[in-house]
């Protein structure tokens, strides 16, 4: 079967943003837009009524009102064909995010115009830096009170770090957005209705703009003053990217055209020289269908991003797969979700082309995997497919052995692409099905969500016997037990939070540990003489081999590095795994017939537990960072409960009519906050929190984890 749509002519985008700026309501409208769907149905609504918008269908998010599950939904604009990524923006779920811009070749940030850049918008934007992502910005509701266009674009510039370039500016603003400046064409864009299949009218751009309209908010007239100086700036910029036309520009004194314009932000958006900025109110349905334009004309194609890297067994990089359908086929799942479907699998197809019925190397876990059917999602609905191609987001149905983060290929020519990075879980919760009885289908449905979701973990406790549950936060677990319930009809209950702790070193130290025992025939012996130096937070376990002369024979030196690996997850303190420390194996002694691996091995974990005792051990606690919005006069009692919580403040900010604090507080001090917060502010305020950094515990509450634990420090 020839191929539908031109590489060229694919879109993979994502629409990133903090809760609430209205990523769903946008994607809402551009599915109703690109026709392929012809009703719409609001979030306003859905948070009362049973209905359910097209990416928003599981029940727990009409209930919490958050979209937890990204869906992968294709569409068509101007012959173009848009996979797009619904993407959630609770910090909860930055996992989801994360998974998303991996297989993303571009993404639409989606700002609300009142509150500007938050913090969940700053997350996901250094996410989409770490995976280079060209993006532009969407200033969305315009139409709200306190909407500031201006003071959005300066925290892109100051909190972002970014250099954003506006494409487009407000006519307007809150009951008087009327639509937009293309500052590429210039014409002036007004919708005089807020009806989805109004039609704006196309003005030319007089002096006498706002008079017309009756705009008579003084900041609003101010900035439609200002639309040579946007323009200019427009220009100037995409001058810088082309020889030719600033040549053009400075013989003539011409301007581009609207074409070498479009080249130019084009080009600036793929590489990232700026970033474009548009607006509108997704709600009141103005600026969409342009926006989508801006995706099909800016947003980059999977041939105009760089080459998928692949890489050994280990992560370390071998060589790279073009983008094209005549290479070997290879994608990445990147997201499985079980639902009425059975089991679906989704993929980016960086390469080649898989028809149905064949079958392909899960080359990340050796395994065959049979492609049964191939289909493209339209949010709930699914489109079956004969074949899947280079650039291809799809979901495979029913796969056996894949798993999120794994690489699918052409067999004959195997592979491993660039994973994902994950990070590691903060909080853990005992899980116990509520109905003994239902042990068994509780735990293959708890096994099947973690395999899904790579910030998930599952352990079993060696004490107790339990069942452990370790996610990213109360939220995120809470949702995973509500998932249990309502897509594996099983129900189950959690113990209180704990706080995933760790233990680290302070001061190096060299210990000598002799490992001797004479047991009717046979003895053992092995010694080892280890440093252990103290390493910058995050670094994790380093093991370094120094051993001169043989005085540990090679073949066991693995063994001494495996006694430190199991050692370390069981520290000396309390019983939390010992991190950002670095073992250098400098010297040892071995007998011939009494030493083998087994020995080096008993003798390195004996050393590391008395070593570790003389080298100031502490413990480190998760340090969140918080931002708490609350209106003024609730300012005094959050700083205080946040002071009280052991918390720092970083500084405050103005969003919108209330205040926003931010501060660094320790995960365990932060359960249950959001009750709190509710009660302190009458149900006013509302907070954000996500992972920062790992911190020594103070003494005194450390003291107490400690007995807690049962462990003599
Ligand atoms: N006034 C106004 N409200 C909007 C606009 N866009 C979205 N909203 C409203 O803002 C709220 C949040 O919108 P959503 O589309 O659910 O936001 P989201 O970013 O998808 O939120 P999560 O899925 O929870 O991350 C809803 O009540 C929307 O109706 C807009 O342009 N103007």
């Amino acid at each position: 079967m020839p191929r539908t749509t031109p590489l060229s002519d694919i879109r993979n985008i994502g629409i990133i943003a903090h809760v609430d700026a209205g990523k769903t309501t946008t994607t809402e409208r551009i599915l109703y837009y690109t026709g392929r769907k012809h009703t719409i149905i609001d979030v306003h609504d859905t948070k009362d009524l049973k209905t359910s918008t097209t990416t928003d269908y599981m029940e727990q998010e009409q209930k919490r009102g958050i979209t937890i599950q990204s869906a992968a939904v294709s569409c068509f604009w101007n012959g173009k064909k848009i996979n797009l990524i619904d993407t959630p923006g609770h910090v909860d779920f930055t996992i989801e995010v994360n998974r998303s811009l991996r297989v993303l070749d571009g993404a639409v940030v989606v700002f609300d115009g009142v509150a500007g850049v938050e913090p969940q918008t700053e997350t996901n934007w250094r996410l989409a830096d770490n995976y280079k992502v060209p993006r532009m910005c969407y200033v969305n509701k315009m139409d709200r009170s306190g909407a500031n266009f201006r003071r959005t674009v300066q925290m892109v510039r100051d909190r972002l770090g970014a250099r954003p370039v506006c494409i487009q500016m407000p006519i307007g603003s809150e009951d008087n957005f009327f639509g937009h400046i293309d500052l590429v064409t210039m014409q002036a864009r007004v919708w005089f209705s807020d009806e989805k299949d109004s039609k704006w009218e196309e003005w030319p751009i007089t002096d006498d703009l706002a008079d017309k309209l009756k705009i008579s908010n003084a900041y609003d007239r101010e900035l439609l003053g200002q639309i040579s100086q946007y323009r200019t700036e427009l220009v100037d910029s995409c001058l810088e990217l082309d020889d030719a036309a600033m040549e053009a520009y400075l013989e003539s004194g011409e301007e581009p055209s609207v074409d070498t314009l479009r080249a130019c932000i084009r080009k600036a958006t793929i590489t990232g020289a700026f970033v474009p900025v548009l607006c509108g109110s997704s709600y009141k349905n103005k600026g969409v269908p342009q926006l989508l334009d801006a995706v099909v004309w800016y947003l980059p194609a999977p041939t105009d991003v760089e080459n998928i890297k692949t890489v050994d067994m280990d992560g370390n990089p071998v060589g790279e797969r073009k983008s094209s359908d005549d290479e070997p086929f290879s994608a990445l799942a990147f997201k499985v979700l079980n639902d009425k479907y059975g089991s679906l699998t989704f993929a980016r197809v960086y390469s080649g082309v898989v028809q149905k019925g064949v079958s392909l190397l899960n080359s990340t876990r050796g395994k065959r995997e049979r492609v049964g059917r191939i289909v493209e999602m339209f949010a709930k609905d699914t489109n079956d497919l004969e074949e899947a191609r280079a650039g291809d987001i799809v979901a495979f149905v029913s796969l056996q052995e894949t798993d999120t983060g794994d690489t699918l290929c052409d067999a004959n020519a195997p592979v491993v692409l660039e994973r994902m990075r994950f990070p590691d879980p903060v909080i853990s919760v005992s899980v116990e099905p509520k109905n003994r009885t239902d042990q068994d289908k509780f735990s293959v449905a708890l096994g099947k969500m973690v395999r899904a979701d790579p910030s998930l973990r599952l352990e079993t406790d060696m004490e107790t016997g339990q069942t452990i549950l370790r996610g990213m936060g109360e939220l995120h677990l809470e949702v995973t037990l509500d998932r249990l319930r309502t897509e594996f009809g099983v129900e189950g209950v959690m113990g209180r939070p704990q706080v995933a702790y760790r233990e680290t070193i302070t001061r190096p130290v060299s210990h000598v540990y002799t490992h001797k025992k004479q047991t009717g025939g046979a003895g053992q012996f092995a010694e080892v003489k280890i440093e252990f130096e103290p390493q910058e937070r995050g670094a994790g376990y380093k093991f370094v081999d120094q051993v001169v002369g043989g005085t540990v024979p090679r073949e066991y030196i693995p063994s001494v590095d495996k006694g430190l690996q199991v050692q370390k997850e069981d520290g000396v303190l309390a019983g939390y795994p010992t991190v950002d420390f670095k073992a250098t194996l400098v010297d040892g002694k071995y007998h011939d017939v009494d030493s083998n691996a087994l020995t080096f091995e008993i003798a390195a974990k004996a050393c590391f537990r008395e070593a570790i005792k003389l080298a100031g051990p502490v413990l480190l606690e998760p340090v969140m960072k918080v931002e708490v919005v609350v209106p003024e006069e609730y300012l005094g009692d959050v700083i205080g409960d946040v002071n009280r919580r052991r918390g720092t403040i970083l500084g405050q900010l103005e969003r919108g009519a209330n205040i926003a604090v931010e501060a660094h507080v320790p995960l365990s001090e932060m359960f249950g906050y959001i009750g709190h917060l509710r009660g302190m502010t009458s149900g006013r305020g509302s907070f954000s929190m996500e992972f920062s950094h790992y911190e020594p515990v103070p003494k005194n509450v450390a003291d107490e984890v400690i007995a807690k634990q049962g462990k003599a420090a």
